[in-house]
């Protein structure tokens, strides 16, 4: 197969991510016989730096003409810590996901035995844990009307949604909840004792659930799913919920599967689909070589399963669950005995290519140790 993938860096650690990314496909391509093209577009305080502009309209021909987007990550200090700024990354971020109207982003949460150890929670409340977050991304409170006050006395942020927008991806996370493999279970997730935001979601759930007669509906306040996830998330299957809910909660629970660094996710909507880690740019890590790269390598794994390369997929991820359970894992997962960022890459993509030697001692790789936490 032929695919031609979108890719924007970004910032910070976006761009060393995503770099094992590309070596992960080009060994799918090479074992499988497949061909990727890359664009390469630009998004964030990059694009600032080298336009004026966190999104050109450059970087949104090159996605629509694209099969898939493979995105890094935007965002940098000297904007976090200006407050006054008017054109920003996240600018970029927002705009890309409202033009190409990627309306639900979709991040699943899973653990791995090998890193229990890595959670406060007890290692029993953490196997089988496996749930999946649908996250509204176009609408709510990130788009809506933003009011300041000329003397900066006051400001507002205003959040609305609409039936349509909610009714779009809660018949997704319907369906996605009627699959074989799945529970059947769905969790709204809102604030509708107090939102009038919130109880629309309620209403149009509830109108639409009779169309699902398998899936069996949850409802809960946001206060008490964020306690939940963590006193007892086995009891979640499909999440379903607001812009800004979901973006606090999908990093709440990356806590349970033991890195921020690990959680890869989809957005999708009406064209070409996006591709992106949950993480931030991490500015603190930006050019180590130390960040996570597996959250983007399973976004990549999301892709190849979007692009109908199911048994690559499958082989991708196979590969990083061999990396976590042979201890070759960067620094958020082993302070003190941790490999770069890009012996990762290369390591998951040689497993993909079937280039690991039986015995393993054999690899020629650079063990860090550090005596700091
Ligand atoms: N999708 C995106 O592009 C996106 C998402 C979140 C934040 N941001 C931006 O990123 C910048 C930093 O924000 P932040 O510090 O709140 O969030 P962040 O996700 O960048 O980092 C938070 C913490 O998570 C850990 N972490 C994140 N990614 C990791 C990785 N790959 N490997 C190991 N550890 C990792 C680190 O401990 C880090 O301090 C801001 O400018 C913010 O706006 C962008
Ligand atoms: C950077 C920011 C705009 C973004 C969001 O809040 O959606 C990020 O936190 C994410 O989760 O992708
Ligand atoms: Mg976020």
């Amino acid at each position: 197969m032929q695919k031609h993938i979108a890719v924007i860096l970004g910032d910070g650690i976006g761009p060393e991510v995503t770099q094992q990314s590309l070596k992960v496909l080009d060994a799918v391509a090479e074992k499988f016989g497949h061909e990727f093209s890359y664009e390469y577009g630009l998004m964030g305080a990059d694009a600032i730096d080298k336009t004026g502009n966190p999104l050109p309209d450059e970087t949104l021909e090159i996605c629509r003409r694209s099969d898939a987007i493979l995105f890094g990550a935007i965002g940098h200090p000297k904007y976090d810590n200006d407050p006054t700024a008017k054109v920003r990354p996240e600018q970029g971020l927002l705009r890309i996901r409202k033009e190409l109207q990627l309306y639900a982003n979709i991040r699943p949460i899973n653990t791995y035995a090998s890193l229990h150890h890595l959670c406060p929670l007890k290692p029993q409340n953490l196997e089988g844990v496996d749930f999946i977050i649908f996250r509204e991304l176009t609408g709510g409170i990130y788009f809506g009307n933003k009011q300041k006050a000329e003397d900066g006395s006051s400001a507002s942020d205003s959040c609305t949604y609409t039936r349509e927008e909610i009714e779009r991806i809660a018949h997704l996370a319907f369906h996605f909840a009627q699959k074989p493999e799945r529970r059947k279970k769905l969790t709204l997730v809102d604030k509708a004792n107090v939102l009038e935001t919130s109880r629309l979601w309620r209403k149009v759930v509830q109108d639409i659930a009779p169309q699902y007669p398998d899936v069996t509906v949850d409802y809960m306040f946001v206060d008490n799913a964020a306690m939940q996830i963590i006193l007892n998330p086995k009891q979640f299957d499909v999440v379903l919920t607001e812009n800004m809910f979901g973006d606090i909660i999908s990093d709440e629970a990356s806590v349970l599967s033991g890195s921020l660094g690990l959680l890869p996710s989809a957005s999708v909507g009406t064209g070409t689909v996006l591709f992106e880690p949950i993480h931030g740019s991490y500015p603190q890590a930006a050019g180590k070589d130390i960040a996570n790269p597996i959250g983007s390598i399973l976004s990549t794994a999301l892709m190849l399963e979007y692009l109908g390369m199911n048994e690559e997929a499958k082989l991708v991820r196979k590969a990083v669950e061999w990396t976590l359970s042979s201890k070759f894992v960067t620094k958020d997962i082993d302070p003190l005995n941790y490999y770069f960022t890009s012996t990762i890459g290369d390591l998951i993509s040689d497993f993909v290519a079937d280039r690991i030697p039986t015995d393993i001692n054999q690899l020629n790789i650079e063990l860090r140790k550090s005596t700091l936490i």
